[in-house]
């Protein structure tokens, strides 16, 4: 008999369920487990303090990104520079300790592997096709970008993984975010997926796990899809993947810790059967033309609160629900904007390209292709580009990106979170602007008083060149 049609996510799931409890939950095997300082040093400590030991070091990698300043990390004497900030100096020793102590491999602040956890896990080779990955971080999602199912944890559930590499769970509802058409010039994943939870809201995604599908994400890079996954999360949903497919293939084979010769086979041969079946069925469906999506910036403190660059600042009025009329109101106070202002008439301080987000090589390749031969606006105060890990950064400096940016203005930082959330030194002012290629504009999240506006690499740029929010189309070359 023909088994039912199953998704992807179906799949992955029933592939990981150990055991099945009568009320639905599940227990379900990990197949990686990604640490960093921030939502880990709780989690080892009860460890220490039960005698237990970490099930399967060999699943698990820990590297810091979150606290450490983006500024250079050693003295000209090669001597390891000290952390200045007393909380993030102590979640950083800790992480160092630990992860010997328990037999994990850990990436050093120095080393140039060095990363923000979501950039390392693929770029290593260890976030892989059909997995269950988890990581005390929200947007641990950016790993289904190459056809993982994989999610944030809390740091109790960190303690639970490390213990026994298993997590209890309930299997989500599926969701289906297909993309028809193409995409025009100048329109990135980033766009996309800005777009996609306007369209969505921050909930629409709640208790599901979306799969990203059509002819775009197919063509897409595996940069462009870690993008797209990594925002799952702020539209609601449990986890965003991929389908994987040879480009996926082709991206992972040699990496450090991909597995090789015969067991690479074997595993191809399963990732490939994991699409989803024809005439499988999703539990939602949002269909969106390609064609719809502009170049996009946010006006807002949430995610869902962009318009395309063409657009003007919304009034609350326009929104038909209350809470949203009331939510607009308090977010445009926030903001310092005015219902009605073209948003190219925005202008701003501070630009940061980086974050797990976008901080891969084509994002800052996309960035410099504005940047070259220009300079930033006098309006701009400080622009700074962070790539998302050393083996990112040293690409970019093989290319000569480096130059670009800092002949533009930028200052060219070492990796990690930077400006994405203020844990580091690397904050925006309060009251000013930042052009940001993160994720979240959240009241205070570059700091305290910090206006966000989420863009896209290239649009970053153009913002950087004219010192206003500006459709990078009027900047790109034929
Ligand atoms: C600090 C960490 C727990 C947090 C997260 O869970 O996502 C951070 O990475 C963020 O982006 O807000
Ligand atoms: S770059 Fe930003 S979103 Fe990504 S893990 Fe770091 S703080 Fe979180």
């Amino acid at each position: 008999m023909a088994s039912k049609p199953r998704t992807l996510y179906e799949k992955i799931w029933d592939a990981h369920v150990v055991e099945r409890q009568d009320d639905g939950t599940c227990l379900v095997y990990i197949d990686r487990h990604l640490v960093h300082e921030v939502t880990s040093p709780q989690a080892f400590e009860a460890l220490r303090l039960s005698g237990r030991k970490v099930r399967r070091p060999d699943l698990t990698l820990a590297v810091p990104d979150h606290n450490l300043p983006t500024t250079a990390r050693k003295a000209p004497d090669g001597s390891r520079l000290p952390i200045e900030d007393k909380q993030s100096a102590a979640q950083l020793a800790a992480l160092e300790r630990n992860a010997p102590s328990f037999g994990i491999d850990y990436i050093d602040a120095v080393a140039p592997e060095q990363g923000i956890v979501h950039v390392v896990g693929p770029e290593q080779g260890f976030s892989l096709p059909g997995a269950t990955i988890v990581c005390g971080d929200s947007h641990t999602a950016a790993h289904g970008g190459i056809g993982a199912l994989a999610f944030g944890i809390g740091t109790s559930e960190v303690e639970h993984v490390l213990a026994t590499q298993t997590l209890l769970l309930r299997p989500s509802r599926t969701m289906e975010v297909r993309v028809e058409g193409e995409l025009g010039p100048g329109v990135t994943p980033k766009d996309l997926i800005l777009h996609i939870i306007g369209v969505i809201g921050t909930a629409g995604g709640t208790g599901h796990v979306i799969e990203y599908r059509g002819k775009v994400f197919e063509r897409m890079s595996v940069e462009g899809r870690l993008t797209v996954c990594n925002m799952s999360i702020e539209g609601g949903a449990r986890a965003g993947l991929i389908a994987p497919d040879d480009t996926v293939f082709d991206y992972l084979k040699g990496r450090p810790y991909a597995p090789e010769g015969e067991a690479w086979d074997k595993a191809v041969a399963w990732w490939r059967s994991l699409a989803t079946d024809p005439g499988a069925s999703f539990d939602k469906s949002v269909v969106i033309d390609a064609a719809d999506v502009e170049p996009t910036v946010s006006w807002g403190t949430s995610p869902e609160d962009v318009v395309a660059i063409g657009g003007s600042v919304p009034s609350p009025e326009s929104f038909a629900d209350p809470s949203k009329q009331e939510a607009a109101r308090k977010s445009l106070d926030y903001m310092g904007l005015a219902p009605g202002t073209p948003l190219e008439e925005v202008e701003v301080e501070n630009i940061f390209i980086g974050s797990c987000t976008n901080s891969r090589i084509e994002d800052l390749r996309a960035a410099a292709e504005i940047l070259k031969g220009r300079k930033k606006a006098a309006n701009v105060r400080w622009a700074i580009a962070v790539p998302g890990s050393g083996l990112v950064k040293l690409q970019a400096e093989e290319e000569g990106l480096d130059r670009i940016f800092t002949e533009a203005g930028f200052e060219w930082r070492e990796p990690g979170c930077s400006a994405c959330l203020a844990m580091n030194p690397d904050k925006v002012p309060p009251g000013e602007r930042c052009a940001s290629t993160s994720n979240r504009n959240f009241v205070g999240r570059q700091g305290p008083g910090s206006r966000t506006h989420l863009l896209s690499p290239a649009m970053a740029a153009a913002a950087a060149v004219t010192g206003r929010l500006t459709d990078v189309r009027k900047l790109m070359s034929e």
